[in-house]
């Protein structure tokens, strides 16, 4: 869908992207991630003209992202960055409207688009809809830059460091709602972060850049058990590697059907890496698991978390 090749850009002669080439396929959740400086934020705003290429070519779906009206770009790629970019003065509802306004949308759909977006990032629309941002807190201005993102349905979604500066929870909140949005709307979302766990839990496809370069790009569990050299070993956590493939498999994968256990069980969708955590919290070498309806499921045996976790 988008489709980089050899692209170069460079600020006032110092390279900032060289010889970038990638595929983003249609529906990837694909992840930018590398140190500071690394051109992670510089290739994400190559993709919708933020900033533009000095060669190569950037493809979206098929046709060089200069050929596209920038109005066009707006529309068929939603953003949302860090710092949310909401303007002060306008309220929430107004926030989350500016691209279907600019778009001439009649006023009753807006009002339906914003309830129903609203709803989506769970801020009750009775109460946050004439809200002012400063009304908000920094994890429900968030969700609105995300909302607002999502306004016109866009066919790509270009993330920036977008839950940077949020308390864990809130953060960890937030990239559920990514992982379910994006597994009910089978979305392309391109999005930028310098945290390994935060691109581990939300990639299908981890790019990690290294001065302007891609330095290996694969499934997370091809990073953690194949990095190309040490500099990924290293950004991937050299000493916890195991404890990270752990946190990409669930208990259900793992557990054995039908036996039983007692004490407070898992629930299905639970991590191992969760699971790990509580077989040592509570001294135990097997804990029953249920299923989203609370039903017992059977049960997950210590054992078996290094046994098929690979
Ligand atoms: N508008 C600009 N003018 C001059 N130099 C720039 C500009 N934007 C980026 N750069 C430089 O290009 C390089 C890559 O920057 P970029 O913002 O893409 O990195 P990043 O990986 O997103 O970094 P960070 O994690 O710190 O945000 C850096 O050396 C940066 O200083």
């Amino acid at each position: 869908m988008i489709e980089f090749q050899h692209v170069h850009k460079s600020f006032g002669g110092a390279a900032a992207v060289q010889d970038l080439s990638l595929k983003i396929p249609k529906g990837e959740f694909t992840v930018l991630i590398g140190g500071s400086g690394s051109g992670k934020s510089t290739t994400l705003k190559m993709i919708n003209r933020l900033v533009e290429h000095d060669s190569g070519r950037i493809l979206f779906q098929g046709e060089e992202i200069r050929s596209f009206k920038p109005e066009d770009i707006r529309r068929r790629m939603g953003y949302a960055i860090q710092s949310i970019g909401l303007f002060p003065h306008w309220t929430v509802e107004k926030n989350i409207a500016t691209v279907p306004e600019l778009l001439g949308w009649p006023a009753a759909r807006i009002r339906d688009r914003v309830t129903e977006l609203l709803e989506l990032l769970d801020l009750a629309p009775a109460t946050y809809r004439s809200r002012y941002p400063h009304q908000l807190s920094g994890g429900q201005q968030q969700r609105v830059g995300v909302a607002r993102a999502l306004a016109v349905d866009p066919e790509v979604l270009l993330m920036d460091e977008p839950f940077g500066a949020l308390d864990p929870v809130t953060r960890s909140t937030l990239q559920k709602e990514m992982l379910r949005i994006h597994k009910t709307s089978g979305k392309t979302i391109v999005l930028v972060t310098h945290d390994i766990d935060e691109a581990l839990s939300l990639a299908t496809r981890i790019v990690l850049l290294q001065d302007g370069q891609i330095v290996q790009a694969g499934s997370p569990t091809e990073l953690l058990t194949h990095p190309a050299n040490d500099f990924v070993t290293d950004f991937v956590g050299r000493s916890d590697i195991g404890i990270k493939l752990l946190g990409l498999a669930t208990v259900a994968s793992h557990t054995r059907r039908g036996e039983t256990a007692t004490g407070d069980a898992l629930p299905a969708h639970t991590s191992l890496r969760e699971a790990l955590s509580t077989f040592v919290a509570r001294a135990c070498d097997r804990l029953p698991v249920v299923d989203e309806h609370g039903q017992a499921l059977g049960v997950l045996h210590f054992a078996d978390l290094w046994h098929r976790a690979a």
